[in-house]
């Protein structure tokens, strides 16, 4: 690895990119179950077997009617059967004949409308009584209307969020072609770190990057990182990201990138081949080391600085993450937000400036423009990113500026 290089957010950012090749897709049978699916990414186009709704069915609780029979209501009706959801019963109804019938039971063939049960006089299993005139089509979800037979219901590269996987679910799924989520590492490094709860000397702060990144991994639907931390000796750090390397697809390592005397992982880091030691046009988030170790894994070895090491997941791991999983969608959306107050951003470089909105979504710094990249307190707040392009070097109350939404 050469002297750092300098680059814009794009330029790293493809370049990474360009080090990844999707996971192969892997086909799950779906008969025992597949929840465990859920946040993966498809491979496949998932279309639906049948019409969604597979038949004509009741919208409420109530009567099942031929609608000519209600003109003149109230009007009295024979009832002659019950259809519960579930029934396989199709009840032949005669002209002023009824069925009780509830939710989501199929419309037996000779009505055409629902009448809910709050107008009518109550279920009885001899007589109804209708108190209003309905039409044709009134409370019955017709099938197919929600979906054709054969429509499409999820794209390849999409993730099976809840909704996706039970509409592929409901739809007759019976086998989903997905790729596997990551292995990840974390690796935090420095000597100042004593983990959350111990006392403090002077000089030492509370470890909280590796909450940080294992954190927006399971954000980012990557549950089951491994978590290490190492001392800043050369030695052992090289050890330890050997080892994490051959055994993950991705380490994800915070501090010693800077230019420092104890910068242990910029120094170890030197000695790959297929990693770059890049400073980025960025702030905050700046000096990085990136690429394709020798032992397998990617490694994003991210700044220490707390927000730095989140901006970083965020531009450049989150994306290539996704790209491993095939996913279409690399990174987050892009809004639009208005600036409420004004602050200064660096001319020569991104700026990434953790925000809070208010109720009309308009932005407000959630720390100092000027010390973002330590301002771990106030990130806590942080709803969302502005994204604040090179050439602008202040932000003007009112300015429509890009913003990316941090979950939840
Ligand atoms: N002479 C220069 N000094 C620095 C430069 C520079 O260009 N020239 N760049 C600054 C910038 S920008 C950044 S960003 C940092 C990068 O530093 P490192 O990646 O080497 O990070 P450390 O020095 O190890 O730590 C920085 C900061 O973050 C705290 N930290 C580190 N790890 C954790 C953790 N796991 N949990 C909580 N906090 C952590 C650490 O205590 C430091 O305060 O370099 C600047 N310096
Ligand atoms: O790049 Mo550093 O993250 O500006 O503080």
């Amino acid at each position: 690895m050469a002297a750092s290089i300098l680059r814009s957010y794009e330029e790293q950012r493809d370049w990474i990119l360009s080090a990844i090749t999707a996971f192969e897709p892997e086909a799950h049978d779906l008969a025992g179950g597949f929840a465990h699916l859920h946040g993966l990414y498809l491979a496949q186009d998932v279309h639906t077997a049948h019409p969604l709704p597979l038949w004509a069915n009741s919208a409420m609780d109530g009567y099942a009617v031929r609608s000519l029979d209600t003109l003149g209501a109230p009007v009295e009706l024979e009832v002659v059967g019950v259809v519960p959801a579930g029934s396989s019963e199709d009840p032949r109804l005669l002209p002023g004949q009824t069925v009780r019938i509830m939710t989501g039971a199929p419309l037996p063939t000779d009505a055409d409308a629902v009448v809910k049960v709050e107008d009518t006089n109550g279920f009885d299993a001899h007589r109804a009584r209708i108190n209003v005139e309905i039409s044709a089509g009134k409370n019955v979800r017709m099938r197919g209307e929600d979906r054709d037979a054969g429509a499409l219901v999820a794209r390849a590269g999409e993730q099976l969020t809840a909704a996706r996987l039970s509409a592929a679910a409901a739809a007759g799924a019976v086998r989903l072609s997905v790729r596997r989520s990551p292995k990840v590492a974390v690796l935090v490094t420095g000597a100042e770190l004593k983990a959350p709860g111990q006392d403090l000397g002077r000089g030492q702060i509370p470890e909280s990057n590796s909450l940080l990144i294992s954190g927006l991994l399971v954000e980012s639907g990557i549950t089951a990182a491994t978590v290490k931390h190492c001392v800043d000796e050369p030695e052992t750090v090289r050890q330890v990201l050997a080892e994490l390397a051959s055994t993950h697809d991705a380490v994800i390592s915070t501090g010693g990138v800077g230019p420092g005397e104890y910068d242990v992982m910029r120094q170890v880091l030197a000695d790959e081949p297929g990693v770059q030691s890049v400073r980025v046009r960025l702030r905050p988030g700046a000096p990085q080391c990136a690429g394709r170790m020798q032992a397998g894994a990617m490694i994003f070895a991210l700044p220490g600085n707390p927000v730095s090491a989140a901006v970083g997941f965020e531009l450049f791991a989150r994306p290539a993450l996704r790209a491993m999983q095939g996913a279409a969608e690399l990174a987050r959306p892009a809004l639009r937000s208005q600036a409420v107050l004004g602050w200064k951003s660096p001319a020569d470089r991104l700026q990434v400036l953790p925000v809070v909105f208010d109720e009309n979504f308009g932005c407000a710094p959630a720390v100092k423009a000027s010390q973002i990249s330590h301002s771990v307190g106030g990130f806590g707040s942080a709803q969302g990113y502005a994204l604040i392009p090179q050439g602008i070097e202040r932000v003007e109350p009112g300015d429509s500026v890009e913003v990316i939404r941090l979950q939840p």
